[in-house]
């Protein structure tokens, strides 16, 4: 696949390293507006850096822009004349909805808007997809692509909001959830290096039994909350503190929140 990333950040080096560690790519274009920072990246095989976004665009077939939404507009009208019938847009841009997109490159461009995440750079991302019109011909590409780097689903764009919180801010709010474990680990006695080892694995391992087993989370609980013992005593002072109504609260802020950036 001849593939270029439209600016090269946080989230797109990300979409970049797992291309690359999984094979992805026949070209690879990478673009930023500084390109100092990732300029090593053009000593893999196939892989091109470059500030210029038009080049990348002539140059590829898959289109991935993953540059802010205030920047989005600008880069749209900048590469909106060398689209043609080979090019998938695939837009990471949060909350810029497909008629926006269309109102500025067109309504005949094979569209996809992809929310994936940053464990994409290993493999890993929770991707969702929806497309326009013409894209629905091209979902399978995308998901072709996102299946490589971990696992996709396609969705009606009324759900992408949600689906940003869920899956992309989502990696940060388990990450304070393993953090947190951690420090528990340290307080009961473990060394840092110890605790997070054990918090990670164990959170991997929990999200394994799930995916494996397709059982409910309860479920599993079930098997580890010996009556009267020490799980259950944890788990229900856990829940007396408001755990799980602190994270349904905090993905509903979240959700509040990127509604009303994406009005503005
Ligand atoms: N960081 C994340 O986990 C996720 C981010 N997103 C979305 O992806 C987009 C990018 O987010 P981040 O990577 O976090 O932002 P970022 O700010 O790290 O990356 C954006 C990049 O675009 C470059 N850029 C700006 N103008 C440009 C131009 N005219 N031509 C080429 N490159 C240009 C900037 O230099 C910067 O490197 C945003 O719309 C964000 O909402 C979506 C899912 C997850
Ligand atoms: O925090 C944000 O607004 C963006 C969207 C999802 C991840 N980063």
């Amino acid at each position: 696949m001849k593939i270029a990333i439209l600016g090269t950040g946080n989230l797109g080096l990300s979409i970049a390293k797992g291309l690359i560690v999984n094979n992805a790519i026949t070209t690879l274009y990478l673009t930023k507006r500084t390109i100092a920072s990732i300029e090593s990246y053009s000593e893999y095989g196939n892989v091109f850096v470059t500030t210029d976004n038009r080049t990348a665009v002539e140059k590829s077939d898959i289109i991935i822009l993953a540059i802010q939404p205030r920047h989005t507009e600008l880069v749209l009208n900048e590469i909106k004349d060398m689209l043609t019938e080979k090019h998938v847009v695939i837009s990471t841009v949060t909350g810029f909805k497909i008629p926006r997109i269309e109102a500025i490159i067109g309504n005949d461009q094979f569209i996809i808007r992809a929310m994936p995440n940053t464990a994409i750079s290993v493999g890993k991302s929770m991707t969702c997809i929806c497309s326009n019109e013409k894209g629905k011909k091209r979902v399978n590409v995308a998901l072709a692509i996102f299946n490589r780097l971990g696992n996709s689903i396609e969705i009606p764009e009324e759900q992408m909001q949600a689906a940003t919180v869920i899956c992309a801010s989502g990696i940060a709010f388990w990450m304070r959830l393993i953090r947190a474990t951690t420090q528990g680990a340290i307080q009961l006695g473990f060394e840092s290096t110890e605790a997070l080892e054990m918090s990670m694995h164990t959170c991997l391992g929990a999200a394994s039994l799930l995916v494996e087993s397709g059982n409910h989370p309860e479920q599993e609980i079930d098997r580890v909350t010996t009556p009267g013992g020490c799980t259950i005593e944890g788990l229900n002072e856990m829940e007396h503190q408001g755990l799980s109504s602190s994270l349904i609260k905090g993905l509903k802020a979240s959700f509040d929140k990127i509604n009303q950036i994406s009005k503005s």
